[in-house]
């Protein structure tokens, strides 16, 4: 019960006995106790999260180091009770998110890739995709014209139909009980799984019964898998094999090509978790980024102006806007990527864990200890940012005000585990604030007061919940598609 650190273990608070350092953190949002530790501790320091040691790793400098250059050391999934808690049989049933760093999981990362690159990532097919669904976002914007209202919702829809038609093969209307209760749990649940509730259930045994949030959590993943089940289901009767259509039929042609020679690595329990994991991971975090961008366009209006000089600019009288569009929009470019910035949309990534005894910074980590990766420290570390801590465009525009990236621009994570859903995520942000910012302007409201810009704690950060007013733009070009 005692916490001991190891010899050589990078420093850190001293911990309690059972519970650890988890009195060093706040319930409700650690973000400014990772922080203070940091400049206490300094870019590797420990903490006990319960009885488990973990190491909160900071700044590009360690990332880059622990992430790339010792990549395959730093690329597990912890497998804590709290991950396990709703897999009915063996850690084999997790999706990909949390699946540890084995050969199932790099089978199902390169199948979710190449699946995805089929369906036409990076071509057109998926840009009509995302063009066609936010026509259905543009309807619900005017007819909120003269309204003032939340866009929470209608974000949220657009993202998570955008990756069920990729999945399932079909969008959801915007008051479909399935959307409903599928983006309702993902809501919950990113607010619930990573952060300290999940950190008590696994170290302190009694509580596990009480009916403290992590309950719902696990409530709302039965009830995402009831629904997905009855969706295989349905694609089962329907699909004609070797003409697949979606994702799942994607999948369930592997599984005939695999037959029982497979194992337990591509199975149906697997499929479940895996397309709860993409589509969760597809949602929440396209959907809270987007609702930062609009926050800070709506409270700078001079940026979002600029904005939309330069895209009529480049758009001119053509119908839409397409990805490759990007590469004559320096200053939208760097619009987009410091929303992304300031919304530090996954702050901690998703906790890794080390696979082999190993070495950073000279500390030494053995096998199996528990990785923080703050990506708030690198998404606003001082001396890589012209302005670290300002909304400000500027920082990804150089003297000439042509786009560049820094290093530290690491919101999707870097090495073996980084998001997969990058691409995608890009030509959402990208085709979605264009083309809504050509067609409409975007209004604080007079009686909303000071905007607050802190952001309520989860897996995924989302800004405090607000409202907008939108007026159609005088100039206009935008047709149906
Ligand atoms: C703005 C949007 C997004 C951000 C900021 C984001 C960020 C991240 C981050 C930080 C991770 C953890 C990486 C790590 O552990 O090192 C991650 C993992 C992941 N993301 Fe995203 N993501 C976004 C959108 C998407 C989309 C649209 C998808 C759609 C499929 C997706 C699918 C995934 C998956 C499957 C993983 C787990 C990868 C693995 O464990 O191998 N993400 N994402």
């Amino acid at each position: 019960l005692k916490c001991q650190r190891p010899k050589n273990f990078p420093p850190g608070p001293p911990p309690l006995p059972i519970l650890g350092n988890l009195l060093n953190l706040s319930l409700d949002n650690p973000m400014r106790d990772f922080e203070r530790l940091r400049k206490r501790y300094g870019n590797v320091y420990s903490l006990f999260i319960g009885p488990k040691a973990a190491v909160v790793i900071n700044g590009v400098q360690v990332m880059k180091e622990a992430m790339i250059t010792k990549a395959a050391d730093f690329a597990g999934r912890p497998q804590d009770i709290f991950v396990k808690h709703h897999m009915p049989i063996s850690t084999s049933l997790i999706g990909i998110v949390l699946a540890d760093y084995s050969a199932t999981w790099k089978e199902h990362r390169r199948f979710a890739l190449m699946t995805f690159r089929n369906f036409g990532l990076g071509k057109q097919s998926m840009e009509q995709r995302i063009l066609g669904e936010i026509q259905y976002t543009m309807e619900t914007l005017e007819k909120s014209i003269g309204t003032t209202f939340s866009p929470r919702v209608m974000f949220h829809n657009a993202a998570s139909n955008i990756i069920c038609q990729v999945l399932f093969g079909k969008r959801y209307e915007y008051d479909d009980n399935f959307i409903r209760v599928v983006v309702q749990c993902f809501k919950e649940n990113s607010k619930i799984a990573n952060g300290p509730w999940a950190m008590l259930y696994d170290s302190v045994p009694m509580i596990r019964n009480l009916p403290l949030p992590f309950t719902k959590a696990f409530k709302n993943i039965e009830t995402c898998k009831k629904l997905v089940t009855r969706l295989i289901t349905e694609h089962k009767e329907t699909r004609v094999p070797g003409q697949p259509q979606d994702f799942l039929d994607c999948y369930l042609d592997e599984l005939d090509k695999r037959g029982d020679d497979d194992g337990f690595s591509f199975c149906e329990d697997r499929l479940i978790m895996f397309v709860l994991d993409l589509h969760f991971a597809g949602t929440d975090t396209t959907s809270n980024t987007l609702l930062t961008g609009f926050l800070y366009l709506m409270t700078y209006p001079s940026i979002q102006e600029r904005c939309q000089q330069e895209i009529d600019k480049v758009l001119e009288k053509r119908d839409h806007a397409s990805y490759d569009d990007r590469h004559n929009m320096p200053y939208m470019q760097a619009v987009i990527h410091e929303v992304q910035r300031m919304a530090n949309t996954v702050p901690l990534s998703v906790y890794h864990c080390t696979t082999n005894d190993t070495k950073l910074m000279g500390y030494s980590l053995p096998r199996g200890t528990l990785i923080i990766q703050n990506l708030n420290s690198v998404l606003s570390e001082e001396g890589q940012w012209k302005f670290p801590h300002e909304f400000n465009p500027e920082n990804f525009l150089n003297d000439q005000g042509e786009f560049v990236k820094p290093e530290a621009f690491m919101p999707f994570s870097a090495g073996p585990r980084m998001c997969l859903g990058e691409n995608l995520a890009r030509m959402e942000l990208f085709l979605i604030m264009v083309t809504l910012l050509r067609k409409f302007k975007f209004i604080w409201p007079e009686d909303a007061g000071q905007p607050d810009y802190t952001p309520v704690y989860g897996i995924t950060l989302s800004p405090k919940p607000y409202c907008m007013k939108v007026q159609l733009r005088a100039k206009q070009h935008t047709v149906p598609i």
